[in-house]
Formats: structure tokens, sequence, C-alpha cells
């Protein structure tokens, strides 16, 4: 015997660039972004009886997050899903669950001749701004911000030591390396109960995300850092501190290695310790650390 026990689906990697033009300065400002819509709801007889009558084609998905598109609008990432996650809701009452995930790709303005150009744009890094929203028929909106493929380094200003040393041990300790990540944060925000609760906290959003990239970016380039584990947390702590409205913050960080080149093999070269200059970049294996840091709920007793 089976059952079907989850079922979900939907149109993946819709792409989309929506131009605003200002039509009193003719200043233009691009949005392009990656989407992703999953539904869920009475649709499992799709799945076990061949009965198509339930299914949204996803190919009307895809249309719909075009005209969406078109008709509200798109930033900030995280409204742009509520709306979206919240239509399919109201126009299908069988659906009672929809994911939607916003990717927005960076488009910056450039500046040429020291002016900001009106509407020529450059890609500076592969960055994205994310949002994961899930909207629950009779629950309400849970938004999920963050921040993916940001790619740091710093020169100095990390250390690793005092960690476990046993027969598996091969690693030395250091008090100055390296430290290099491509940030993946992500910080949620308590559940709204309607998309007009997310629409009358727009603000919110883009000061979210730029609380949490600041703190990113500040804490790691001013941590006396002991470790990529003590660093986050202290990043994930800043952000609740900084946003009351977010609950929980996590981060995943992959610790990509530079390893010092031992040069004394040719004429004594020193290149290791304080005199290392030249150091090689590894692109795997490499460790990964995650943490997740929540809001304790203070008791009002
Ligand atoms: O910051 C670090 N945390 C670790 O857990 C670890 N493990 C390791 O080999 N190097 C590092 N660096």
């Amino acid at each position: 015997m089976s059952e079907l026990s989850a079922a979900r689906y939907g149109k993946d990697n819709i792409r989309l660039c929506k131009v605003h033009r200002d039509e009193g300065t003719n200043i233009h400002t691009v949005t392009e972004m990656t989407v992703c819509v999953l539904v869920e709801g009475d649709i499992n007889s799709s799945y076990t009886r061949a009965d198509n009558s339930v299914v949204v084609a996803t190919d009307s998905m895809k249309n719909t997050v075009y005209l969406l598109a078109k008709q509200y609008p798109v930033t900030p990432p995280e409204l742009f899903g509520s709306i979206l996650a919240s239509h399919f809701i109201e126009l299908y009452p069988h659906i009672h669950v929809t994911r939607v995930k916003v990717v927005t790709h960076r488009w910056t303005r450039m500046t040429i001749d020291g002016e900001p150009h009106p509407h020529s744009f450059l890609r500076d890094g592969a960055e994205t701004r994310n949002a994961e929203v899930v909207c629950k028929r009779g629950t309400g909106i849970f938004v999920k911000s963050g921040i993916q493929g940001l790619l740091v380094l710093k020169s100095t200003g990390s250390a690793f030591y005092g960690f476990i040393k046993n027969d598996y041990t091969s690693l030395g300790e250091t008090s100055d390396r390296i430290l290099s990540t491509e940030v993946d944060a992500n910080w949620e925000w308590g559940l709204f109960n309607t998309l007009g609760d997310v629409e009358r906290n727009i603000p919110l959003f883009d000061m979210g995300w730029e609380s949490a990239r600041n703190i990113t970016l500040q804490t790691f380039a001013k941590d006396n850092s002991v470790s990529v584990q003590a660093t986050m947390y202290k990043m994930a702590n800043k952000i609740l501190e900084a946003v009351p409205e977010v609950n929980n913050v996590d981060y995943s960080l992959p610790n990509k290695h530079y390893f010092e080149i031992d040069m004394k093999w040719h004429n004594e070269v020193k290149n290791t310790g304080k005199d290392a200059e030249v150091y090689a970049p590894q692109s795997d294996p490499n460790g990964l650390i995650k943490c997740t840091v929540s809001r304790t709920k203070t008791s009002k007793l």
C-alpha cells in the first residue's frame, strides 16, 4: 500500500525584467528577477487519478507572473512575492498554499562623467536580494528575506586557534589568516495576516535589507575574528538588535580557504607566517558553517 504524502508543483526559473520610466525626469530603473511559484492544495487527484481538472497549468503560472509584474510594483521583492502568492490563493479556491521565491539580480546604475546615468547599468557582482513568501489560506503570509552570493575577503584580522587536537589533526594554529566567504544570509519576519499588512510595512523590507547587508559587511571587516562561527553569531545578533520586526536570522558561510605556500625549498624563500604574500586559493573542499539565531521571547508574566 502507498499514499501520496506530499504534493506541490509550479514554474521555476521564470525570468523577467521590468523597466520603470520616470516621466518627469526620464530616469529609468531596471529590475531583473528570477521567480519560482509552487502551489499546494486539493491537487492529489492529478497525481493519483490522472485528473487534470484540478491543474492550473504551469504555463498559466508563468503568464500570471508576467501580468502581475505589469500591473503591480515588483519592488521590494517581499511585496511582489506577497502579491503573487496571495493571487493564487484568492483566484483558485482549491489552492491552499503558495510558495514564491523571488531572486533579484543586480543592475547598478553607471556613473558616467561623474554623474549617475539615467538609463545605463552594470552587473557589479553575483550577489542577489531574495524574498521567499509562503501564503497559507486562513493563516497569513510568511516572509523571509535574504542575500546570497555576496563574496567577501579580508587579508588580516582573522585567527583560528584553540581547536581540538588529536591524531586526526594536521592544521596548525594561526593568529593571522585570510578569511573569505560567500554570504548567504536570511532573516524571517513575523507573520503578516493579510496582503494589506505587507503593504503597510513596505519600508521595512528595504530597511531590513540595508541593515542586514551593512551589518554583515561592517562586522566582517571590523571583527577581530577568532572563527567563522563567532563572527557570524555576532552578525546575526546585530541584525536582531537593529530590526525588531525580525524573529530569526540564519547564515550559511563557506570558509573559502587560502593556503600559504611554503617556498623554503627554493633558496630558503620565506613565504609563510608573517612573510606570507603568495597564497593558493582553494576551490574545494571548503568549510561550511551555518547557524540560526532566534529572538528569545521574553515572558510577560
Ligand atoms: O573559522 C573556522 N572555523 C572552523 O570550524 C574551522 N575548521 C578549520 O579547519 N578551519 C576553521 N575555521
